[in-house]
Order: structure tokens, then sequence, then C-alpha cells
């Protein structure tokens, strides 16, 4: 089985996952948000294409991308970024009913949880959606941690939400998987000494995730259970 290949024939003591691009196709909905605020502002929309690549690094920086229009989102106004969060935050409230579990994740977890591998969510997404979206999209219970970007005074790349739940779960690192989507994923799994593996399906700034060199690159969890 390919999962047990990455710990040398045993499985791992503690599985973390990445939600946006990892668990939940969340594009959708972030967008419609994101083209909200626009709207408000009398911009154009920027469309699910574009904030597709801007997803990733929580939501202060999305607001800020969408009003630099790109990635760099150096000399936006700051007055004008906080009111855009706000607005963002409201919008993003609003209702998640676009938003999709990908089809390789509820056999994985449902599979981790009958071997009793206890399992982590670690997001950039603030805190406060990521309980209610989990529960909404039948994910709820899966987890028995949740760091969201605003828990810790650090997010990812920072290892800090990883190491967070390690200590708690009282797991050494090289024990643990991180399953994520993007650079910022397999970064802070290095960093933290946290075997990664990522989805291709996922949101990397528009960049092929195999460039980042995790432990392994899918495309789909199940492949995880096979072998
Ligand atoms: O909110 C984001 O920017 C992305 O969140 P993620 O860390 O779950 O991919
Ligand atoms: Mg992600």
């Amino acid at each position: 089985m390919l999962l047990r290949s990455v710990f040398d024939g045993e499985l791992p003591r503690l599985v973390m996952f990445d939600l946006d691009g990892t668990l939940l196709d969340s594009v959708p909905d972030l967008a419609a948000a994101v083209d909200s605020v626009l709207l408000q502002l009398g911009r154009p929309p920027a469309g699910l294409a574009r904030v597709r690549d801007w997803v990733g690094n929580g939501a202060p920086v999305l607001v800020r991308r969408a009003l630099a229009g790109g990635l760099d989102h150096q000399g936006v106004d700051d007055e004008l970024a906080q009111r855009a969060l706000q607005m963002f935050l409201e919008a993003y409230a609003g209702g998640h009913a676009l938003t999709t579990v990908y089809p390789g994740v509820p056999p994985l977890l449902e599979w981790l949880r009958t071997q009793g591998v206890p399992m982590a969510v670690v997001t950039n997404k603030p805190e406060r959606f990521v309980e209610p979206l989990l529960q909404e999209k039948g994910l709820g219970g899966f987890f028995s941690w949740i760091v969201g970007g605003d828990t810790l005074s650090r997010q990812k790349p920072d290892p800090a939400g990883l190491r967070h739940v390690l200590e708690r779960a009282g797991v050494p690192a090289h024990q643990a998987l991180f399953v994520g989507d993007s650079r910022n994923d397999v970064l802070a799994a290095r960093a933290a000494g946290v075997p990664c593996v990522a989805l291709r399906y996922g949101y990397n700034h528009g960049r092929p995730i195999d460039e980042e060199h995790p432990e392994l690159v899918l495309d789909d969890l199940r492949e995880l259970l096979v072998g």
C-alpha cells in the first residue's frame, strides 16, 4: 500500500490535512465572495480562474491580491484592504453551496478512522469557517484538532500549526503525514520534519506542485490505499 510505503511498512500515527484545494474544492464560493467585494467597490469581477491562483495564504492576502489584480499585492492601501476584508468575510459567511468534497476524500478519511489513525486540519482559512464548513460537507467528526489561519500568530508556510498539532497528539514529526495542495503546505511540512503528500488537483498559484518536491504527488487520495 502506497501509504505504508512512506513509513517503512507502518501506518502514520497522525495525518494532518490542508483544507482548501485538498479536502474541499472551495474556490467557487471564494471567487463569488471576492467578486461581490470587487463589485461593491465598483471594480470588475476577477472570476474563478484568477481567484484560484490567489488562494492559499489566507483571507487577508486573498483580498489584497484581488485589490491588486495579481499575486503581488505590494502597494495596496492598508485601510482599503481592511475594509475589503470585512466585506469579504461577510460575503463568504453568506453560504458555501458551491463548495464540494473531492471524491477521494471520504474513502481515505473513513479508512483512516477504521484504522484508529487520528486526524487534524491545518489550514490558512480563518478558523471561524472551518468547523461549520466541515460539518456542512459531511466531514464533521473526523478531526481531533483544527488549526485555522488565525488560530496562532503564524500561518503556513510557517510550521507552527503542524508543530501545535504534533505536540497535542504526542506524535514525533517523522511518524506523521501532512496532506496538502500548495507550496505553503510543502514548505510547512518540510520545516516541521513531517513527510508530505501533495495533490495535483488543488491550488498552487498556477504552478505544478511537483516543482516543490514533496515526498509524494497524487491525482486522487484513493491512490494512498492502493498497492
Ligand atoms: O484560505 C486560504 O487561503 C487557503 O486555505 P488552505 O490553507 O486550506 O489551502
Ligand atoms: Mg490548500
